[in-house]
């Protein structure tokens, strides 16, 4: 029965599977003949105990484990190509998709079951979900994290690249507040990072399950939620959200002795206001090349990194050269809206190694104040930074 609804939801013999819903020019494309599509799956993922096949939609349509049972998800006549979603390390990435889409979430939802989500860039990958959030909940974020707020950690590696830079009156790479606010998946485990009192802490879990549900991997695989607050006048210059691979030192030197074993595979920001000023999160590689073009030449011996057959920046003094240390003429710019959560992919599917394209920054408020969130999570186990 599988075997034809697979015939009936391609319409052909052969199934396009693309790995965790890589691009179609993806290297790890598969083709396979829909007569023997599960064991060549499984042949080509030997450690897999269950694949799922994503509709383009983002619905499961069917499954398939190693003993040979399958199984069939939310039907999905028609929906082509399909997205082979491996169990395991590899992590579910969202396709990419012109238009918006609706998604179902399985989660118990106190704010819905479905949210909007939109694809914003395609290299990086990233989506914005809309309706994700209830208001209550972006509310206890915000008080949890107002209570708690510290200088943020920054790059001080960079002070002197910022100098020669942008002059030497350039304060630091970073400098708003944070707080970190503990998220589980159990009620019980333990963490440093400080609880909210008891109603909000029930707030900060329902969202990030949320989240987790939308993007498809669990909250034991997340870092404490982490709360910024900018206030005018601050910023975060561009970075990775992976300060061993982009920090000003390159190549591991950035970061220092927060090091991670496993790379933060997933961000998600939340925008938890509006009504500021300035403080747009630019992807300045977004839709465009490297080096750009005005830029050619500058980065020449700059330190490059090779991604499916393309070369981007794995310094930051290289992006801060080329784009300035935050601009939102080029690239992604994201306009804060209360209740959007932006979801961008720092690694590569398959592997979970680095992924340069999404350098990115919180350009400086300059009226008010903003708010915002952040959850990462992580391809394997969970791996605390505080
Ligand atoms: O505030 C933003 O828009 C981006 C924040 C960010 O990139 C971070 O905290 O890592
Ligand atoms: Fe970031």
């Amino acid at each position: 029965m599988p075997d034809d609804l697979l015939r009936r939801a391609v319409g052909a013999s052969t199934l396009h599977v693309l790995p965790n819903g890589g691009n179609a020019g993806s290297r790890a494309r598969m083709l396979l003949n829909a007569s023997s599509w599960r064991q060549q799956l499984h042949a080509a993922v030997p450690s897999a105990q269950r694949i799922g096949l994503w509709s383009d939609g983002g619905v499961e349509v069917l499954w398939t484990k190693r003993d040979g049972a399958s199984g069939v998800g939310t039907p999905c006549v028609g929906c082509s190509p399909l997205y082979a979603v491996v169990g395991g390390r590899p992590f579910f990435v969202w396709p990419t998709s012109e238009r918006p889409r609706r998604v179902a979430l399985d989660d118990d939802g106190a704010a819905g079951t479905s949210c909007t989500l939109r694809t914003l860039s395609e290299r990086p990958r990233v989506l914005m979900a809309e309706g994700l959030l209830s208001s209550a909940e972006l509310s206890a974020i915000q008080r949890a994290g107002a209570s708690r707020l510290q200088r943020s950690s920054t790059d001080w590696s960079l002070v002197a690249a910022l100098g020669r830079l942008f002059g030497p009156r350039q304060p630091a790479h970073r400098t708003s507040r944070s707080a970190w606010l503990h998220v589980s998946d159990e009620a019980s485990s333990s963490s440093s990072a400080a609880s909210a009192s008891s109603s909000d802490a029930a707030l900060v879990q329902a969202a990030a399950r949320r989240v987790a549900s939308l993007a498809r991997l669990s909250v034991a695989h997340s870092e404490p939620m982490q709360v910024v607050h900018y206030n005018t006048s601050e910023y975060y210059y561009y970075h990775l959200d992976n300060p061993d691979v982009g920090g000003g030192g390159g190549g591991g030197g950035g970061g220092g002795r927060r090091r991670r074993q496993v790379p933060r595979v997933l961000t998600a920001l939340f925008y938890l206001n509006d009504g500021f000023e300035g403080g747009h999160t630019n992807f300045p590689l977004s839709g465009g090349h490297w080096p750009p073009a005005g830029a050619a030449g500058r980065g020449a011996a700059a330190a490059q990194h090779a991604t499916g057959g393309d070369h981007q920046p794995a310094r930051a003094q290289d992006v801060l050269r080329a784009f300035g240390p935050c601009q939102t003429a080029r690239g992604l710019s994201v306009r804060p809206k209360r209740g959007d959560v932006l979801l961008f992919y720092n690694a590569q599917p398959m592997t979970a190694a680095a992924d340069y394209w999404p350098w990115h920054g919180s350009c400086e408020v300059t009226r008010g104040e903003k708010w915002a969130a952040n959850l990462w999570f992580h391809a394997g186990t969970r791996t605390r930074t505080r």
